[in-house]
């Protein structure tokens, strides 16, 4: 291989190309300044050869850890399913590969901390984990205005999460570990504190929900320092793809999420544009961004986790703990307290 490929391009390992996936590869390839895809691999053979022969010079290879330990890849992306991403952090770690996991780092706490451990006693951060609101342009904004004090203090979060449809497997819990993580680390993320504890909330279901899901959710957070947070998660909407964010602070409050961009004024009296249908339109710049800055980190030899303000091993070990807390109040309705480890108690982490 290689040593000239290394020098000029980042040869990106894309394990699952699913749905996600397979819109990285498309990133990778089309939009990504200074990496290729060079191997893909798919629990579904059939899936990773199709999309892997219209890519110059990729190749699949069979094993997920295989593909880890390849000598010709130099990074990996992980878009395979949540309960997969213990197992092949762990290879990547031990493979000393750069990673970019989509979210979330695991599906429990247990392995989440297991994750950040073994990252903290290899001494480097490799891992970043796939929480693109960070990148988003107007994410970005609200939190230089609250870093620049524009907001006064910031007191209070509302947010919305609203999906139009979600996959048939997608179960009460998932909308706290799947949807509900992301308002957890945007909380983490603006606000710059812990979440110490959870309340969800389980109003009336929406009839159009499938039999059984608890869909709208409504989850209340307390940060350390006793800021309140609300967020709405309506994953069956039928409508379109809303994520709305609202910060007020002592001098004022500002709201992201509005599709103000394409707001329109029409007679009689009416106002409207278009909502975005999915994450892939609402999000496509902040992944486009998360990846580019995930590869020109790796190029430059930084550690991904900690470049830019998260979001790393530890971010998604965090995250876990708060949507454990979040599923163990779905079932009792009670709030229930984070139960974390100190950070300061992993050396390294
Ligand atoms: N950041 C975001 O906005 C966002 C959006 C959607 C999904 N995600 C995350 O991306 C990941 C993938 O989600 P998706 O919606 O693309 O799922 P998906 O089901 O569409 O795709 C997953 C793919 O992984 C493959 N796979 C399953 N087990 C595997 C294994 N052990 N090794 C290799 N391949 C395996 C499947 O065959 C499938 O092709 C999840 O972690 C999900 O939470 C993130
Ligand atoms: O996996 C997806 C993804 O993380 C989206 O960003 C979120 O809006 C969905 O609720 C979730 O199911």
């Amino acid at each position: 291989m290689s040593n000239e490929l290394r020098s000029t391009e980042l040869r990106i390992a894309v394990l699952g190309v699913g749905m996600m996936g397979a819109d990285h590869v498309r990133r990778i390839t089309g939009a990504i300044a200074g990496a290729r895809v060079a191997v893909i691999n798919d629990y579904d053979s059939s899936k990773a050869e199709a999309l892997a022969a219209t890519i110059p010079g990729c190749r699949v290879v069979g094993d997920p850890i295989d593909a880890i330990a390849d000598p010709d890849v130099d990074a990996v992306l992980l878009a395979t399913p949540g309960p997969t991403h213990e197992k092949q952090l762990l290879a990547c770690i031990e493979h000393g590969k750069p990673v970019m996991c989509e979210k979330p780092l695991t599906t429990d706490v247990e392995t989440s901390l297991a994750v950040v451990k073994a990252e903290a006693e290899l001494g480097k951060k490799l891992i970043q984990v796939g929480f693109m609101r960070r990148f988003d342009t107007e994410y970005e904004q609200l939190k230089a205005l609250i870093v620049a004090g524009e907001l006064g203090r910031p007191l209070v979060v509302h947010c919305a999460h609203r999906n139009p449809a979600v996959p048939p497997h997608f179960d009460s819990a998932m909308i706290v570990k799947d949807s509900l993580v992301h308002e957890v680390d945007v909380t983490r993320f603006l606000l710059d504190e812990e979440i110490t504890s959870v309340q969800i909330i389980k109003p009336s279901a929406n009839p159009a929900a499938p039999q059984g899901l608890a869909d709208p959710q409504i989850a209340l957070f307390s940060t350390e320092s006793g800021k309140h947070v609300d967020a709405e998660v309506f994953v069956t909407t039928g409508v379109a793809y809303e994520v709305r964010t609202e910060v007020v602070g002592e001098l004022g409050s500002a709201m992201i999420g509005l599709d103000v961009g394409l707001v329109r004024k029409t007679a009689p009296g009416t106002w409207g544009g278009q909502i975005t249908p999915s994450f892939v339109e609402r999000f496509g710049q902040a992944y486009d961004s998360e990846i580019q800055r995930w590869v020109d980190a790796v190029v430059a030899g930084a550690e991904t986790g900690n470049y830019i303000d998260g979001p790393g091993a530890w971010d998604g070990y965090a995250a876990a703990a708060v949507c454990a807390a979040g599923v163990k109040s779905l079932e009792s309705g009670e709030r229930v307290a984070v139960d974390m480890v100190q950070r300061s108690s992993i050396a390294g982490a």
